[in-house]
């Protein structure tokens, strides 16, 4: 949590989830994740009792885990290439085979949001009127300006375990392939990005729901990548960011939801349960069986609005 990316020592052969993880998979790791895969920390105290739970070595079953909601690992065939150059570049090729990882710190990233957005609530001024859109500020300069400094650190540690779950899981996939192929292949990252995060720039602060970094770069990619997925039941597209600067270097980081989640939950699945698997019933109880096909219901691909327009909207504006 401390250091994400950069505080693994390979030098060590590391055990459990990671094994196998060699100092150069370790750099082009670094190389291709947002910000080095590491964002600045400088104390643990919300995440103490978490981290020293165990007894110095943490072994913590929400590892290796994709949380909820919709978040997912999916397995993708690359079917279009529309710029050959970029995609060269990014090692992508017509028939590859990728991994696309929706993941994000799991319990943490929302404890830290809580908590923060309550003490926004009560230290904003009581003879201010109450803001109309209910977005409460951090101050960062001022007497409050302890607990901005307190939430960027809390902050970077929850997006840090977020980086280490998906490496995690990234490896995890790849062993099941492996194992299910019965021999080697060639495997790179593309891009791993902590999203719905705060972004840094020359001392401004630019926080991106729903949206991800588009501009250009001077690392490895030439610009940020732009991951689009749709939903369980359509494509979803990999673009390169555009640098519209009114999308403020940004673009939407999926199609959206078109339904809410307790509309699809209460859906007759005849019409809406068009998901990929059903859920296996043997030897779960009834209960659990019904409610693990209610939140699939909520992730059917009729709940998310078609990609196609969103993909066109980002190409067509410039965002990517
Ligand atoms: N390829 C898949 N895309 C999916 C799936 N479930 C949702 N989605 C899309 O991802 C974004 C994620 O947005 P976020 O704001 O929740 O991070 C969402 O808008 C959908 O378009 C899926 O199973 N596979
Ligand atoms: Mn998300």
């Amino acid at each position: 949590m401390r250091h994400g990316l950069l505080g693994l020592d390979t030098k060590r052969p590391l055990k459990g989830l990671l094994a196998g993880l060699t100092p150069d998979i370790l750099e082009q790791e670094v190389e291709r994740t947002h910000n080095g895969g590491s964002w600045d920390t400088y104390d643990t105290w919300m995440f103490d009792d978490f981290i020293r739970g165990a007894g110095g070595e943490t072994r913590d079953s929400a590892l290796g885990s994709i949380g909820g909601g919709n978040h997912f690992v999916e397995f993708q065939e690359v079917s279009t290439i529309m710029d050959a150059r970029t995609a060269y570049q990014w090692g992508i090729k017509p028939g590859t085979i990728g991994i696309m990882i929706h993941s994000g710190s799991l319990f943490a990233g929302g404890m830290v949001g809580d908590h923060y957005m309550d003490l926004a609530r009560r230290i904003y001024p009581s003879s201010l009127a109450r803001p109309i859109h209910n977005f409460y500020p951090l101050p960062l300069r001022g007497r409050h300006a302890e607990h901005s400094r307190a939430y960027l650190n809390v902050l970077g540690l929850a997006s840090n375990f977020g980086v280490i779950n998906r490496l995690c899981m990234q490896h995890m996939a790849l062993k099941a392939v492996r194992e299910v192929m019965g021999r080697e292949f060639e495997s790179h990252l593309v891009y791993d990005l902590s999203h719905n995060m705060l972004f840094e720039n020359a001392g401004d602060y630019l926080h991106r729901k729903g949206a991800s970094p588009a501009g250009e770069t001077n690392s490895f990619w030439g610009g940020h990548p732009v991951i689009v997925p749709g939903s369980m039941g359509t494509s979803s597209f990999i673009m390169k960011g555009g640098s519209l600067a009114q999308a403020l270097n940004s673009a939407p980081h999926g199609a959206g939801r078109l339904l809410s989640r307790g509309r699809m939950r209460g859906a007759d699945p005849a019409n809406r349960l068009r998901v990929v698997s059903r859920v296996n019933p043997v030897g779960l109880r009834e209960d659990i069986r019904r409610e693990l096909e209610k939140d699939l219901m909520e992730e059917a691909p009729a709940s998310y609005k078609p990609v196609l327009p969103a993909f066109h909207t980002v190409q067509n504006s410039g965002m990517a």
